[in-house]
């Protein structure tokens, strides 16, 4: 599969049902966000409560995914505190052929800058395949330096940055100074990363209507500009509250009430609050309609 790392990508969700991955609903929900136009998809990242799936369940979501839309590339995300133990995931999940991994500095240890480089060193060498850095310091509690991430992108297998400073400033500074494909992270920064000429987003806010973040990236590539803020404007309020309390349960929340999954996630995730699901509903009764 030729993989444009670039667009719209979703970091999918995990249904759960009893407590075990609903299966039927990823396949169902992975299918439609396609039909929406998305690029890829990313399996076991934060949205995906990769965190806290059990041995062998990332396999098997992934097995699904690559059955329902074998014509969608998929990431898969691997992070880990120990090096070596993020090495060993890499490796194993590199059986599976996926298009790349988005893999996150050292998290909880807060190491230096050249304990991060060596760790994205040794995992992109036990992967040997497409390799995207996921900064997102307020998860993980290390920044990865934008001069760490110009010394690793040296490397031609490390392609991407999924990035969730939360900076402007560091957004323009990956785009002008590295060769990476730079996606941002943090979904009310999605419009203006796009306009510094950022290559796409990884958005949980995109699996919602994920057809107006398509249009609204694709209007920014033909400088359709006012018709992409227009868009970014509309969505504004929905990604607002959809980070209200953390990811993923108020998109979780949104989710159930379409019938898309149970409203279940894994402890120390908690559903969302009442008011806020009331919130969201509102927010999404605001949407465009199609045209
Ligand atoms: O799972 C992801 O990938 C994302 N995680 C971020 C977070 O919640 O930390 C948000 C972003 O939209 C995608």
């Amino acid at each position: 599969m030729e993989t444009n790392y670039e667009g719209i990508w979703v970091p999918i969700i995990t249904p759960f049902s009893n407590g075990q991955v609903d299966h039927p609903a990823l396949a169902k929900l992975a299918s439609h966000l396609a039909a929406g136009g998305v690029a890829g998809l990313v399996v076991g990242a934060t949205t995906g409560e990769g965190a806290l799936l059990l041995p062998g369940e990332q396999e098997a979501i992934f097995a699904t995914l690559r059955q329902a839309v074998p014509q969608l590339p998929l990431l898969l995300g691997v992070s880990h505190a120990s090096t070596q133990l993020a090495a060993e995931q890499a490796r194993r999940l590199s059986a599976l052929a996926p298009e790349g991994f988005l893999v996150t500095p050292p998290v909880y240890v807060r190491p230096s800058q050249e304990g991060v480089r060596r760790h994205f060193e040794v995992i992109v060498e036990a992967a040997d395949r497409p390799l995207l850095i996921y900064n997102i310091p307020y998860r993980c509690g290390v920044t990865v330096e934008v001069e760490t991430i110009a010394a690793l992108a040296r490397d031609p297998r490390i392609v991407g940055i999924k990035e969730c400073g939360g900076s402007i400033e560091r957004l323009a500074r990956l785009i002008q100074e590295t060769p990476l494909r730079v996606f941002s992270g943090e979904d009310h920064l999605n419009f203006p990363a796009l306009c510094l000429g950022g290559h796409g987003t990884i958005a949980a806010s995109a699996h919602l209507r994920p057809e107006l973040h398509v249009r609204m990236f694709e209007c920014c590539r033909q400088g359709r500009l006012a018709e992409a803020r227009d868009l970014a404007a509309a969505l504004r309020a929905l990604v607002h509250d959809l980070f209200a309390e953390p990811n993923p349960a108020p998109l979780k929340s949104i989710l159930a009430s379409q019938g898309w999954c149970a409203n279940e996630l894994r402890l120390p995730f908690v559903p969302a609050s009442a008011d806020l699901a009331e919130r969201l509903l509102q927010h999404w009764a605001q949407l465009p309609q199609d045209d």
